[in-house]
């Protein structure tokens, strides 16, 4: 391979996507590789919200019906934007709630346990909020999640094997909810055949789509996944808390809410103020109280970003970026005890590759002291996310070179091998 720093310049030349980097707050003197645990600031997102604060502004209570995007209908519009992200028809896609209270939402909806089928088949490598979802999910029903949550093994510790899961379809088995993308390996699962499946043994499937969405295409509608819920401040770069979203397959449309609140109401009846819920006949119903505007307001601009560079070229760039750092890793740190562990197919690798090496705490903080933000995962991992919006091959060489750097001269030994409270 070639290990020059000319070649990465020239990708970065050749590079469709190379306009989308001055859009953000991106400083030269950092390598920011933890977009997908926080995205960055857009100057149109910080633009969105300046304009929602000018509705609030200018309009006050009248901000609901005017202004340039009126909040009444911002959730339902933000929805439209995101459904080419998922593969979703417009009206099955709502901007609402949080990851983990809209999974609340959705088993509250959907787990509807009867007679043999009473359980919940999960994963053991799923992010710990989920999980936590899901056991207390089954202790409001008054199940006992010791023996009603199922939860698949990984074989190597990292990645989960198709086989596996279905292996663990079970005729007892109510509900499946399972990331699209691991948040560690950044294993990409096989939806599609695992919904096919799931369908086949009478089983409803979710999938948590935090590290999924803006990084990888989905077809959510054509497989006919029943529902997905997930975050928007990763690779969707709407800031820290902005609000999540949900789809909810048309077949489940008219299907009640488990936790019913008046945003769910069908518009024109949501202020007929009676104590009867006439809910809306799409996604909406699934939305609890009145939504969080200015957490929302960012993606107004960071999704249109997303409707121009179209996640298909984004993925492409993804892949070069994510290939291009496993190879130099491997000739310019060969000797240095880093194990990839994420795989290594553009068919299952998301879009952030995972090291694994038994100092990986300190080389973390050695690392963001040379100026290259990674983000460390407990125990021994480091997850590195070049972001195809707004990162560069050249940053991609760079990183490699302060890495082997710090690898030489062991001045990740000046700091102690332990985590921070947040890592
Ligand atoms: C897969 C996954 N699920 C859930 C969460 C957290 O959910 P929430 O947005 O509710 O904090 C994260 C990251 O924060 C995640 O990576
Ligand atoms: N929401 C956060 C708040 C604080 C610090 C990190 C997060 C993350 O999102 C972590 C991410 N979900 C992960 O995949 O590790």
């Amino acid at each position: 391979m070639n290990t020059e720093i000319t070649y990465a310049q020239s990708l970065d030349e050749q590079d469709e996507l190379k306009s989308f980097r001055e859009e953000f707050y991106i400083s030269n003197d950092l390598i920011y590789f933890d977009g997908n645990s926080l995205g960055l600031l857009s100057k149109r997102a910080e633009k969105a919200v300046n304009t929602l604060m000018e509705s609030w502004k200018k309009h006050a209570i009248d901000g609901w019906s005017e202004g340039a995007h009126p909040w009444f209908y911002l959730s339902e519009n933000l929805g439209k934007m995101s459904a080419d992200l998922i593969g979703a028809r417009p009206e099955e896609v709502i901007v609402t709630g949080s990851t983990t209270t809209n999974l609340h939402q959705l088993v509250s909806s959907f787990f509807k346990p009867k007679g043999k089928k009473t359980k919940i088949l999960a994963d053991e490598l799923n992010f710990p909020s989920d999980i936590y979802a899901l056991k207390s999910q089954l202790q409001l029903k008054g199940l006992d999640p010791e023996d009603h949550l199922i939860q698949v093994k990984s074989k190597n510790g990292n990645t989960l094997e198709t086989q596996d899961i279905i292996d663990a379809m079970t005729d007892e088995v109510a509900l499946i909810v399972l990331p699209a993308v691991l948040y560690r390996s950044g294993q990409i699962l096989d939806m599609e055949r695992l919904t096919k499946e799931a369908h086949k043994r009478g089983i409803l499937i979710g999938f948590d789509l935090c590290h999924s969405i803006g990084s990888i295409p989905h077809q959510l509608a054509d497989w006919q996944v029943d529902f997905a819920f997930w975050c928007t401040y990763k690779h969707l770069n709407g800031g820290p808390g902005s609000v999540g979203g949900l789809y909810v397959n048309q077949k489940h449309f008219g299907t009640s809410p488990g936790l019913a609140g008046w945003f769910g109401s069908a518009k024109d009846k949501q202020f007929d103020m009676k104590h009867t819920l006439t809910q809306a006949e799409h996604a909406g119903a699934f939305q609890i109280g009145t939504p969080h505007v200015l957490s929302a307001a960012p993606l107004l601009g960071s999704l249109e970003m997303f409707q121009e560079a179209g996640i298909r070229r984004i993925r492409k760039k993804s892949l070069e970026l994510t290939n291009y750092l496993m190879e130099l890793i491997e000739v310019e740190l060969a000797d240095d005890g880093f194990k990839i562990v994420n795989p290594r197919d553009g068919q299952t690798r998301g879009a952030h590759i995972f090291l694994e090496h038994p100092e990986a705490t300190r080389i973390c903080k050695a690392l963001k002291a040379d100026s290259v933000i990674p983000d460390f995962r407990n125990p021994n991992g480091i997850r590195l996310a070049p972001v195809a919006l707004y990162n560069t091959f050249e940053e991609v060489w760079q990183m490699v070179q302060i890495l082997k750097r710090i690898m030489k001269e062991e001045s990740y030994k000046k700091y102690e091998n332990s985590r921070g409270v947040i890592a």
